[in-house]
């Protein structure tokens, strides 16, 4: 038997004792009260609150994201990379671990969801104002799904400002240009909130980039975080989609889309196009 083994750590009252006179504690710095106090199932259901706290813990990791992006175009569109590189690399990290929380979810079976689903009412993903927010700013401008927002303020202005904003994408192709890149006005100077549209030209800008990999560094570089943020973004998507078959079928969506049909659909969307039609012409 090895006595070096501890059954405990040494650490005196003294150690560990905390008045309030001694100012910030964990709860009180971590608003505890007020995050540990905003689980209400409106069911007596065992999983309800397992999927409140999926919700909630990914509206969180949401929030990161999108702080993290808004910082990471405003570098490029400052021209500094660097920084923003780091910020996508720890985007790309987080979608990771939203992936993961599908397994979670997905020991949710059909008939302990259906158990409390029509308490959901017509309440859907689709109202995600963060959610929507970085989809706008990673470059997925579709207008019509602001529309969700119009009766809340703050959801609204979120969302407005995103879908009214250059994205990543749109940043990193004025990027190019400052970086000796020709690029069409059209796609420099497009209206934002309107959906990117594919082009020649940019194929033509990431293909010299690929082919000259030493001469374009540093957007070589970014084009292949781009990539990684797309593919991890897919995941995510993709592991919705069938969590949400497994779980309730090919049964429509309680926001009124037809359910995994639109989910499915959903897998189509590129956000950064491009980068990925380019590959074929390497
Ligand atoms: C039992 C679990 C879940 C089911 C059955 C489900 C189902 C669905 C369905 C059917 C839609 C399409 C919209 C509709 O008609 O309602 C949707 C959209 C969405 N869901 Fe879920 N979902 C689940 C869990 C989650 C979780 C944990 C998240 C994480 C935040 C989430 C986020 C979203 C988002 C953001 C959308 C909008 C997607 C888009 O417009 O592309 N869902 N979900
Ligand atoms: N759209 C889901 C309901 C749902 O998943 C949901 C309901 C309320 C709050 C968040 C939800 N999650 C994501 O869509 C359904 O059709 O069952």
């Amino acid at each position: 038997m090895n006595d070096s083994f501890k059954t405990s750590v040494d650490l005196s009252d003294e150690d560990i004792h905390w008045s309030p006179e001694d100012g910030l504690s964990y709860g009180s710095y971590l608003q505890l009260d007020r995050i540990l106090s905003a689980q209400l199932p409106l069911s007596e259901e065992h999983d309800e609150l397992m999927f409140i706290v999926i919700h909630q813990a990914s509206e969180l990791w949401l929030k990161l994201c999108l702080h993290e992006l808004d910082a990471a175009i405003a570098r490029v569109a400052d021209g500094d990379t660097r920084p923003a590189m780091k910020m996508l690399a720890r985007i790309a990290r987080i979608q990771e671990n939203l992936t993961q929380s599908w397994s979670v979810l997905a020991t949710m079976t059909p008939s302990d969801y259906l158990s409390f689903r029509d308490k959901l009412g017509q309440s859907s993903g689709f109202q995600s104002a963060q959610y929507r927010a970085f989809e706008y700013r990673l470059g997925n401008k579709n207008p019509a799904l602001a529309r969700v927002f119009e009766n809340e303020s703050d959801a609204s202005a979120l969302v407005e400002r995103a879908l009214a904003a250059p994205s990543l994408y749109d940043e990193t192709l004025r990027f190019a240009v400052r970086q000796g890149m020709t690029l069409p006005r059209s796609v420099t100077h497009r209206e934002w909130r309107e959906p990117y549209e594919p082009s020649e030209a940019v194929e033509a800008m990431w293909r010299e980039v690929y082919l000259d990999t030493s001469r374009w560094w540093e957007l070589y570089e970014f084009a292949e975080k781009l990539v990684d943020l797309e593919q991890k973004f897919q995941q995510w998507r993709f592991n919705h989609m069938k969590t949400v078959e497994r779980i309730i079928g090919f049964r429509r969506g309680t926001g009124g889309s037809g359910g995994v049909s639109y989910l499915v659909k959903a897998l189509e969307i590129r956000l950064f196009p491009e980068l990925w039609t380019v590959r074929t012409q390497l």
